[in-house]
């Protein structure tokens, strides 16, 4: 299909440009005690929800690509859906299929990885996220391949399993550790030597994103593959050793562990081993690969580099085609929004901080690093502090909002985009009175920018790719249980139109959601949306 756009008839772009503001994790949620978008003082977005130019959009479930409606939306998914203006099935749910119909287990790289264990001598080792958010991975998956593994002949496994608490309730560990050692019982009696053998809290183990912190992925290195880390004798242990010496500690950010018997580490990683990391999205995927993968690495001392087979449970990084080994065929996002502005010469900036800086680039391009065309884009990165962000709920949002103006003055650039990441990075910490600061940061950077674009006669168009800050906590029989994830919410959406003289309105979709985003873009910048996309929220 070509990517020429063609000019809507009645309808002239503003001589300013279009401004697409992404508030990570602001969505719509019932006013209440434990809503931060709610609680927060906000004169600007207050202004903005009672615009002409207002409606709702869906963030979260089949709307975005998911499974099913319980899924809550998640980064990669609504930002894959902004950026190309239609719904792609998602890892999560081809993983499942794969699984389902049992072409997972069909494909070479399976079979390569099975045989280096049963007819080699390697161990089958899996790395990933251990529970049921459904954003990164799913403890589902996990079994179904270690049940397979067992099924095919693989007499040795070891998982390194990563916590979580921030796509599921803040201290849940065990929950996912018992259910697994339930599974590897099970087949510890049918004669399978399967076990966990290290692990950490995600936060600070192993799932770095955006080259934020490799240290992060060094001491996931060290547990995983060298055994070097504070000793167990069990996952189990460790987790409750961490859980009393700090009660105030959540899953996400407990050290990391190795679990050894007489002072040795039960599972490091040899050469022969086959190796999966069965998280299917990419973001936090990429910096692990990538010190399996890569021969010459320079990110830290790796001590020992092992002779594995690596493989992912889908390809993370489409231009790095990394990892080259893969379980499961990503989405093939073709035709995002960016390249069609770019095959029309349209000049464009993106910009956010380390955190979110994939989010309007990478996941936004459909999962591709690279520019689509380095002489009509310009991404700019902020970097993110290094710290846990109730400490600093600001963040770079005024740092972010200074840079767009600056880039917006130079009149160079059409269309713009950015994220703040407050709303989001803060909502996962679980402080309410950090994330009502967070929100207020991000109303305020908006009003800054409104006033710019306003000058300009440009347009803004606010959205956000899924709730967070808007549960910060459920009450329960009265008792008050903190929610570091993301919602179910809905998300809104206002384009403020300086130059607005009633040429077109809101149009009604009986579900309009993060994918009709993209078409609405390209109507404001003066062309009709390409015939596969999903209708524009507008009609003039
Ligand atoms: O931090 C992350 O990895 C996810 C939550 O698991 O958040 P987001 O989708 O907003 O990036
Ligand atoms: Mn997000
Ligand atoms: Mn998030």
């Amino acid at each position: 299909m070509s990517l020429t756009l063609k000019p809507l008839e009645n309808f002239h772009s503003r001589s300013g440009p279009v401004l697409l503001v992404i508030m990570d994790g602001i969505g719509l949620g019932k006013p209440s005690e434990g809503n931060a978008v709610y609680k927060a003082k906000t004169p600007v977005l207050d202004e903005l929800f009672k615009m002409p130019l207002y409606t709702e959009l869906q963030a979260h479930g089949t709307a975005v690509g998911l499974p099913s409606d319980d899924d809550m939306g998640n980064s990669e998914v609504g930002h894959n859906a902004l950026g190309a203006g239609r719904v792609f099935s998602q890892g999560a749910k081809r993983v499942n299929e794969a699984i389902a119909d049992g072409s997972i287990f069909q494909t070479e790289v399976w079979k390569s990885l099975v045989r280096r264990c049963t007819e080699g001598k390697g161990t089958f080792h899996f790395i990933g996220l251990l529970s049921d958010g459904n954003v990164h991975s799913h403890i589902d998956h996990l079994i179904a391949l270690l049940r397979h593994a067992a099924k095919e002949g693989v007499k040795r496994a070891r998982i390194h399993t990563l916590l979580d608490g921030r796509d599921v309730p803040e201290k849940s560990a065990l929950i996912y550790i018992d259910k697994l050692e339930g599974v590897l019982k099970e087949l510890k009696a049918q004669g399978f030597d399967y076990r966990i053998a290290s692990g950490g809290g995600r936060m600070v183990t192993t799932m770095d994103r955006y080259f934020a912190d490799w240290n992060i992925v060094k001491r996931g290195w060290d547990a995983h593959v060298l055994g070097k880390g504070r000793m167990f004798s069990s996952a189990r242990e460790a987790v409750e050793t961490y859980y009393a010496e700090d009660p105030k500690i959540t899953d996400q950010y407990l050290p990391s562990f190795v679990v050894a018997e007489n002072g040795k580490p039960v599972g490091t990683i040899e050469d022969g081993d086959s190796v999966v990391l069965f998280n299917f999205r990419g973001d936090r995927a990429i910096e692990i690969s990538m010190a399996f993968e890569y021969k010459d690495f320079d990110k830290f001392d790796r001590e020992r580099y092992p002779e594995v087979m690596f493989a992912g449970m889908m390809q993370y990084d489409g231009d790095l085609k990394l990892p080259s080994n893969f379980l499961v065929q990503p989405p093939v996002i073709t035709r995002t929004v960016s390249e069609y502005m770019c095959a029309a010469g349209i000049k464009s900036f993106a910009i956010s901080e380390t955190q979110k800086f994939g989010h309007v680039t990478y996941f936004w391009n459909g999962n591709r690093s690279g520019y689509i065309d380095e002489k009509l884009e310009t991404y700019i990165e902020i970097p993110s502090d290094k710290i846990q962000f109730d400490k600093a709920p600001a963040m770079k949002a005024n740092e972010i909002t200074e840079k767009t103006i600056e880039l917006l003055r130079t009149g160079e650039y059409k269309f713009g985009r950015l994220n703040f990441a407050n709303g989001d990075m803060v909502g996962h910490t679980g402080v309410m009175e950090a994330a009502i600061e967070a929100v207020e940061t991000v109303d305020r950077c908006v009003g800054q920018l409104l006033d710019e674009v306003k000058k300009m006669n440009g347009i803004v168009v606010v959205t956000a790719d899924h709730g967070n800050a808007d549960e910060m906590f459920t009450e329960k029989n009265g008792k008050r249980e903190v929610k570091t994830a993301h919602t179910l919410n809905k998300v809104p959406f206002i384009i403020v139109d300086y130059g607005y003289q009633n040429e077109y309105h809101i149009r009604s979709l009986p579900k309009a959601g993060l994918s009709n985003v993209a078409a609405t873009l390209l109507n404001l910048l003066g062309y009709k949306k390409p015939e596969d996309y999903d209708p524009s929220l507008i009609e003039f």
